[in-house]
């Protein structure tokens, strides 16, 4: 494996592991990408455990989505993926969890406010604490086309740091696989703060 896969290989096995100890990629929910070039990334191929992942896990495919190998399978929702790394050029890698908070919150709500939180300053253009921002719960659709375009069509109305799919689970990204982790963690550490909350209201 050359030097330009093998870091980011590596970075996703190590995310893998962590996301698969917190519960946030139970079975073989979730899938992860970086970005290799202006026009390919390193995939997920379909169907893996993303807490058993090695190096044979991984795919290269262009940003339209196609395997550079046509007998591997990418992730089934690759072109979630193409649409952010097209939509901003400063993107280096997409990742998806599938948690119970994010699942139970985006069944709940339309979009997700989070503010106030310390770890807010995690996410693009946040400096403090006394903050908020908007994330998204877009309605869950297994044809990918179709709701990657719906992201893009919101994405050119609004800015978002990360997406919520409705009962399904989140997206976000960053410039590098650890920049995107450090956002899912912080992500997720508020979707709990946010439910834990909500059942304490009750
Ligand atoms: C089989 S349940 C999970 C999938 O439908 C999907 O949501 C997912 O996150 C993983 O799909 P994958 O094709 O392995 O990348
Ligand atoms: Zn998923």
């Amino acid at each position: 494996m050359s030097l330009e896969i093998s870091r980011p290989a590596r970075d996703m096995i190590a995310a893998g592991q962590l996301f698969h100890q917190r519960g946030w990629v139970p079975a073989t929910g979730g899938n992860f990408s970086a970005r290799l070039s202006s026009d390919r990334m390193l995939i997920t191929a379909s169907g893996w455990h993303k807490g058993e992942l090695d190096d044979s896990a991984f795919l290269v495919a262009d940003l339209d989505g196609a395997p550079e190998d046509r007998s591997r399978k990418a992730s089934y929702e690759t072109l979630l993926h193409c649409q952010v790394y097209r939509f901003d050029e400063s993107v280096g890698s997409v990742l998806h969890t599938h948690s119970v908070a994010n699942t139970l919150l985006s069944r709940r709500y339309e979009s997700i406010r989070l503010a106030g939180y310390e770890l807010l300053k995690l996410l693009p253009g946040i400096a403090t604490h006394d903050a908020a921002v908007e994330i998204p719960v877009f309605e869950n659709d297994q044809d990918i086309q179709r709701l990657a375009s719906r992201v893009n069509d919101h994405m050119k109305k609004v800015a978002m740091p990360a997406y919520l799919i409705a009962g399904h689970g989140l997206y976000a990204w960053g410039s590098t696989v650890a920049q995107a982790r450090h956002r899912v963690e912080a992500l997720e550490f508020m979707f709990e703060c946010e439910l834990r909350e909500l059942e304490n209201k009750r």
